[in-house]
């Protein structure tokens, strides 16, 4: 079993290099290829299109319901993301929302999810309950950070609750001019359990101005967004802001897959541990990746000036 899947693995290494007249697929890249026709993105609350080779777009929609979170949409993301990170089509995902604006966050309409949160009468067993549940919902943006291909997040409007939880586990926010966040759970009397309270100060770096907002649920602008280091560009419009987030995602998807997720397996290891941990992650990561055959392609391509082709992963 062994023997026949490193002889697997090796027979996959010769594809082509920048220039290269021939390339014979190996066995994994026909596996790949495979496993990607079977891969469909067909969901109720999100809408997956692909405007570029190696780009998914991931559009919340529910733009008449200002693409608040439903019980569908819990689980629809982490079925999109679980899918996105295994397709080979798939090297960055765009993430934004239809309609009026980015998402107004938890849907105060959804019964089905407020019934599921208050069954039972006996408080144990509703922790046990909220226990299970909760971790459920915050898989459904952590599935952004799990997945190893980076994810942007392009936001217009308004960005509320739910929906800073979900963009600051994200890779790149964008954002227009006139979009706004909050981090609103206080004024619903609940301590923000979805990932703002461990992410969003990292982020930042400003431990103080993270307390304001929290404690506050003060609403805050493009310009102290991109003042603080939530996000890192401002276009003037939605049209301008999609058309630089494409432009982005075509440069990321354009560069070695195993480069690019490697750094981003690293960058969120690294985030959560010690700097000598860090760095022993990354040498036993590249110890195995700096083998990789991008490497060489990579070199070669800037040595002879030609774009490097790499192959699916
Ligand atoms: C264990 C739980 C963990 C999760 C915690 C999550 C917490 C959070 O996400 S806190 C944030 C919750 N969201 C809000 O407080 C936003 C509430 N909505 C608004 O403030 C306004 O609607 C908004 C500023 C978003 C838009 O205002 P605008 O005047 O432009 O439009 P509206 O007429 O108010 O809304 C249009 C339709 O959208 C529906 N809608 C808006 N927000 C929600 C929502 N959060 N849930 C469900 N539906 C929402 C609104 O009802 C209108 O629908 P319709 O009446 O059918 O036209």
């Amino acid at each position: 079993m062994m023997f026949s899947l490193a002889r697997l693995i090796s027979k996959s290494a010769g594809s082509t290099v920048a220039g290269e007249a021939k390339h014979v697929p190996s066995k994994l890249s026909l596996m790949a290829r495979a496993m990607s026709s079977q891969v469909t993105y067909e969901f109720e609350t999100l809408n997956v299109t692909s405007p570029e080779e190696y780009v998914k777009h991931v559009e919340l929609n529910r733009p008449k319901k200002m693409n608040a979170m439903n019980t569908a949409f819990w689980t629809e993301m982490i079925d999109c993301f679980n899918k996105l990170a295994v397709d080979p089509e798939c090297r960055v995902v765009i993430l934004s929302g239809a309609g009026k604006m980015f998402t107004a966050g938890l849907d105060f309409s959804d019964n089905e999810f407020f019934k599921t949160l208050m069954e039972g009468d006996e408080v144990s067993r509703k922790a046990f309950i909220f226990r299970r549940g909760i971790p459920m919902m915050q898989e459904s943006f952590s599935v952004l950070e799990r997945c190893n291909k980076p994810v942007i997040t392009a936001m217009h409007q308004g960005c509320i609750g739910a929906g800073v939880d979900m963009s600051a586990a994200a890779d790149i926010r964008y954002c227009t001019d006139d979009a706004w966040f909050q981090i609103k759970e206080i004024e619903l009397g609940l301590a923000a359990d979805l990932g703002t309270l461990q992410r969003f100060p990292k982020i930042i770096g400003n431990d103080s101005l993270c307390r304001e907002l929290v404690y506050t649920a003060r609403k805050f602008t493009a310009e102290e967004a991109k003042d603080m280091g939530f996000v890192s560009r401002i276009f003037p419009d939605k049209e301008a802001m999609m058309a630089a987030t494409v432009e982005l995602a075509q440069t990321i998807a354009s560069k070695s897959p195993v480069a690019i997720q490697g750094s981003k397996i690293n960058m969120v290891y690294s985030r959560d541990h010690s700097v000598p941990e860090g760095l022993e992650y990354m040498a036993t990561y590249n110890s195995a990746m700096l083998q990789s055959e991008d490497t060489m392609k990579a070199v070669m391509g800037l040595m002879t000036k030609e774009t490097p082709v790499f192959a699916k992963l």
